[in-house]
């Protein structure tokens, strides 16, 4: 592990990474991957989550080829320096802000979506310009394995590794010393990961989980709402990290929810449910009796149909569903939708915020201002209104937790800011001590006045103002005149002038 780590770095310090050209070409390289290969990835994720190769598609790889397009299109842009406002003092000068790459960094993946969860922020990397190790997650096996025989293929080999393995890999990873941690997976293994990182100081992007509300406010058009919400709960079988964890909503829609639902999942899937392509099946054994206890008590108003053979679990609503109750403690990352009633929308915002911020919050109704007004007083790591999952589609948006749900963001313009530092750089000249003396030693009250005009255009008395204004006309006239810089002279000079209009009108 540390050799392989410290192979990385040895490339990344060649500078090989860095020019926009070559990020450009690996970023080229990938999107061949996918294209050439497609075949081969669809089989491996269908084959990890029971997912028919349609899904696989429209779930993970449109996800990825839309992110590099992204970043082919933007790279030029996003990589660029960006001019900063100066003050009086720095005025001659150059300032901008250059995102530079942060060096090696450590993707750690989920099973879920395991394309999306390893490829998404590898783009970001490697947009970027850093090297990275990606670790798939083990229980997404045929993924994994895919991707540590492709990506050889395709991307600079000293720059991009895939390293397989369970705990005790990810353990022996997690020692080495990283610039930059992007975590995809459970709270707890969160914190076993913040801490290994901050051993070495490491920032980290957490992508955690949690359990995300859904709020249905009376005024609502009801088969809209539930349609998206069955959609977006029995998607992947319910594993899907944003999906609408429980519902909320005022004890007389209830029953409605559960009729609409019900009609749902029969358009849906049909009525065999277990016979469609487009449901999935439970990742392993251990989250299949994990789900199976959460049913332990609960009403079962639809579903609840298991079978442990093939870890099926038929879609499942709970209803009367009490807030203490288990199903009520843990993120459910499976079929299972418990209805919780609230006795209106204040409610419903109390319910939401005496528990930990969640990963995303959905609203539907046809009142945009309570919409605003569950966003306004809640707080989320996303928000979609009348809708679900929507929102981490739309790559303009920073996708991430908040709180118990995560830290930091990425997709899109955020996965290349979450993978580089923004530098601030001022570049002078060795000219004008005579304007800097004011702030070498010693220091007088004559110049904090001046200090406070350069820095804070702040004068102390009206007429102390207008002196200081000549002198430092006088200066500036000085600086024209003795290093015949006319142009930069003179901008200085009308700068001056203009400041000092602005404060005589404000003053
Ligand atoms: N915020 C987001 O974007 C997403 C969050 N999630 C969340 O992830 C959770 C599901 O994923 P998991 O079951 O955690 O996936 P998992 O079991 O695949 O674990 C995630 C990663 O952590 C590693 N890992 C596991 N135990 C470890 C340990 N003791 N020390 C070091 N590394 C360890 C695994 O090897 C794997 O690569 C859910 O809570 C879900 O909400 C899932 C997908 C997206
Ligand atoms: C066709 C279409 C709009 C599909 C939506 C795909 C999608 C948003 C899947 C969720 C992806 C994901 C990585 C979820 C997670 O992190 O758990």
């Amino acid at each position: 592990m540390e050799r392989q780590v410290l192979r990385l770095r040895q490339a990344f310090r060649s500078g090989r990474s860095r020019p926009l050209r070559f990020r450009l070409q690996q970023l080229e390289a990938l999107r061949r991957m996918v294209q050439e290969r497609e075949k081969e990835i669809l089989a491996a994720i269908a084959a990890d989550l029971s997912k028919s190769e349609l899904n696989a598609y429209s779930h993970e790889v449109i996800t990825i080829l839309g992110e590099i397009d992204f970043m082919l299109g933007n790279l030029p842009e996003l990589a660029s320096a960006r001019p900063a406002k100066k003050n009086l003092l720095t005025m001659m000068d150059e300032a901008y802000v250059q995102p530079e790459p942060l060096g090696v960094v450590l993707i750690i993946g989920a099973w879920n979506y395991p394309f999306v969860l390893t490829m998404q922020p590898l783009v970001g990397a490697i947009a970027a310009g850093n090297a990275a190790i990606v670790k798939p997650s083990e229980l997404s096996e045929n993924t994994a394995k895919i991707l540590a025989e492709l990506l050889p293929q395709y991307l600079d080999q000293d720059l991009y590794a895939i390293v397989n393995g369970g705990i005790p890999e990810t353990t022996e990873l997690l020692k080495q010393r990283f610039d930059h941690i992007l975590y995809t997976g459970n709270t707890a293994v969160g914190k076993i990961v913040m801490e290994a990182a901050a051993k070495h100081l490491t920032p980290v992007t957490l992508e955690l989980g949690g359990k995300s509300p859904c709020y249905i406010d009376r005024d609502c058009d009801l088969d809209v709402a539930c349609r998206r919400v069955a959609w977006g709960k029995y998607m992947n079988c319910g594993q899907t990290c944003i999906a609408p964890d429980y519902i909320l909503c005022e004890a007389s829609l209830q029953n409605q929810i559960v009729q609409k639902i019900k009609e749902t999942v029969k358009d849906f899937y049909g009525e065999n449910i277990k016979a469609s392509p487009d449901y999935e099946r439970i990742i392993n054994l251990r989250h299949f009796k994990r789900l199976q206890s959460l049913l332990k008590g609960q009403k079962i108003a639809f579903g609840g149909e298991m079978d442990e053979a093939t870890r099926y679990l038929a879609p499942t609503i709970l209803t009367d569903v009490d807030p203490n109750s288990k199903v009520m403690q843990e993120e459910i990352f499976g079929p299972i939708l418990p209805i919780v009633s609230v006795k209106n929308v204040d409610e419903a915002i109390n319910f939401i915020n005496d528990r930990e911020k969640p990963l995303a919050l959905y609203v539907f109704s046809r009142n945009n201002k309570l919409i605003k007004r569950v966003i306004d007083e809640t707080s989320s790591g996303g928000v979609t209104g009348n809708d679900v999952i929507m929102h981490f589609t739309v790559n303009s948006l920073p996708f991430g937790g908040v709180g118990a749900s995560g830290m930091g963001a990425y997709h899109g313009k955020y996965s290349f800011d979450a993978f580089s530092h923004q530098r601030p750089c001022l570049l002078k000249g060795l000219k004008g001590e005579s304007v800097n003396k004011l702030r070498y030693p010693p220091n007088s009250e004559s110049k904090v006045s001046w200090a406070k005009f350069f820095l804070l255009k702040q004068f102390n008395k009206g007429r102390l103002g207008m002196l200081l204004f000549v002198c430092l006309v006088a200066v500036a006239a000085v600086i024209v005149k003795k290093y015949q810089a006319l142009p930069r002279g003179k901008a200085l000079l009308a700068s001056l002038i203009v400041h000092r209009r602005r404060w005589s009108s404000k003053h």
